[in-house]
C-alpha cells in the first residue's frame, strides 16, 4: 500500500531523515520507532503530505503522498492534537465530518461508536475542560471522521496513563482487524513490540533495523540461556529454591554447564530461554538509552526487574547479560 524510497528531508541543511526506504502492506500495523529526534514525525508527516520531502518518492497506493484525492482516504492523528478548545467533543467531531461532507446520520453513527468503544464519557463537555487522556481519544475519533484506509497516529499513545495506553493501543489493534492499514511511532518500544506486525527503527534519521520483532530478534538479537543445575558449577549462583544458575549465550555454552554438573555429580534441572526486547535489541544497536527510559514512561528498566526479583525471573537485564556473557 505504502512505497517509500530514498526518502530523505533536510531542515536548512539539517539532516532529520536520511535516505528511507520501506514498505507497507494493506492491512498491516507498521510501527516507526526510535528515540526522541530520531526523525519519526518527520517520516510520518512526509507520508501524509503534510511535509515536502527534500529527495525521494512516497506511493500510496496509486497516489502520491499529498494528492488531494488520498487525503480524503487518510487519517492523521498528530503527535500534540490542537482541539479547539470551546467546543464540546460531539461538536467537533461534527465540525469535521462535515468538512469531509459525511451525511450527518452517518457521521453521529460513526463517532459515537468510536466514543463508545474508547470509552470517553462527557461528549458534550467542553474540549478545554477535558483531560490529556479524553483529549487524545477525541483526536483519534476525529481520526476516523471521514472512514479512512489509511490511519498515521503519530505517538498515539504518548503522555498517557497505563489504562488509556492499553486502550488506544488495543483499540489500533481493532483498526487492522477492520481493514484498515495502520503506521504509528513511538518511542516507547513496548508499544510497538505489543502491537506492530513489522517495524523499522530509527536513529538519527536513519534506519537502523527493519523487519517483524522475531526478525529483528534473530538478526541482532541474541537469545540467552538460563540453565539451572542441580550442584553449583564454575560461575554460577545460588538461587532460592537450592539450584544454581547460569546464564550463557549459545547451546555449546549449556552444553558446557551440563558436562561440569555432571561431572560433579548433578544434572541439569531447567533450561529457560530469553529473549531480548526491543529495547534491549536498541540499546545495542544504538549504544544509547531510548527516549522511552530517559522520560521514565518506557518500560521497566530490566535491572532494576532484575534486581526486584533477585535475578531469578525470567526477565532479564542488560546489565546482567553483559556481565555474564563472558562465560
Ligand atoms: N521544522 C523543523 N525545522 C528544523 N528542524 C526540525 C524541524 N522539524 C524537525 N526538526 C529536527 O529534525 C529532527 C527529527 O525530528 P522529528 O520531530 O522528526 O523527530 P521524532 O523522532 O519525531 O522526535 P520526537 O519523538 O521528539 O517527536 C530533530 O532533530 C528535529 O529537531
Amino acid at each position: 500500500m505504502i512505497r517509500v524510497a530514498g526518502l530523505r528531508k533536510t531542515y536548512g541543511g539539517f539532516p532529520a531523515v536520511v535516505g528511507s526506504d520501506f514498505d507497507v502492506g494493506e492491512g498491516e500495523i507498521f510501527g516507526v520507532v526510535g528515540p526522541n529526534g530520531a526523525g519519526k514525525t518527520t517520516t510520518l508527516k512526509m507520508l501524509a503530505g503534510l511535509v515536502e520531502p527534500t529527495e525521494g518518492t512516497i506511493e500510496i497506493g496509486a497516489y502520491a503522498a499529498g494528492d488531494a484525492e488520498m487525503r480524503r482516504h487518510l487519517g492523521f492523528l498528530p503527535e500534540e492534537s490542537p482541539l479547539y478548545e470551546d467546543m464540546t467533543a460531539r461538536s467537533y467531531l461534527r465540525f469535521f465530518a462535515d468538512l469531509y461532507d459525511v451525511p450527518r446520520e452517518e457521521a453521529t453513527r460513526r463517532t459515537e461508536d468510536t466514543l463508545d468503544r474508547l470509552e470517553l464519557e462527557h461528549r458534550d463537555r467542553r474540549l478545554g475542560d477535558m483531560s490529556k487522556g479524553m483529549k487524545r481519544k477525541v483526536a483519534i475519533a476525529r481520526s476516523l471522521v471521514n472512514d479512512p484506509n489509511l490511519l498515521i497516529y503519530d505517538e498515539p499513545a504518548s503522555g498517557l496513563d497505563p489504562l488509556t495506553t492499553n486502550y488506544v493501543l488495543e483499540f489500533t489493534r481493532e483498526l487492522v482487524e477492520r481493514g484498515k492499514t495502520v503506521v504509528f511511532s513511538a518511542h516507547n518500544l513496548y508499544h510497538v513490540e505489543s502491537v506492530c506486525d513489522r517495524v523499522v527503527i530509527m536513529n538519527r534519521g536513519e534506519i537502523i533495523a527493519r523487519g517483524t520483532v522475531p526478525e529483528i530478534r534473530e538478526e541482532h538479537g541474541e537469545t540467552m540461556y538460563r540453565v539451572f543445575t542441580t550442584v553449583p558449577v564454575d560461575g554460577a549462583t545460588a538461587t532460592d529454591d537450592g539450584r544454581y544458575l547460569s546464564i550463557v549465550d549459545d547451546m555449546e555454552a549449556v552444553e558446557a554447564v551440563r558436562a561440569e554438573a555432571e561431572a560433579a555429580g548433578g544434572s541439569v534441572a531447567d533450561i529457560r530461554t530469553e529473549e531480548p526486547s526491543l529495547e534491549e535489541i536498541f540499546l545495542d544497536l544504538a549504544g544509547r538509552p531510548p527516549a522511552a527510559r530517559e522520560d521514565g514512561r518506557g518500560r521497566a528498566d530490566p535491572a532494576a526487574v532484575a534486581r526486584a526479583d533477585g535475578g531469578g525471573g525470567d526477565e532479564g537485564s542488560v546489565g546482567e547479560r553483559g556481565d555474564r556473557r563472558a562465560r
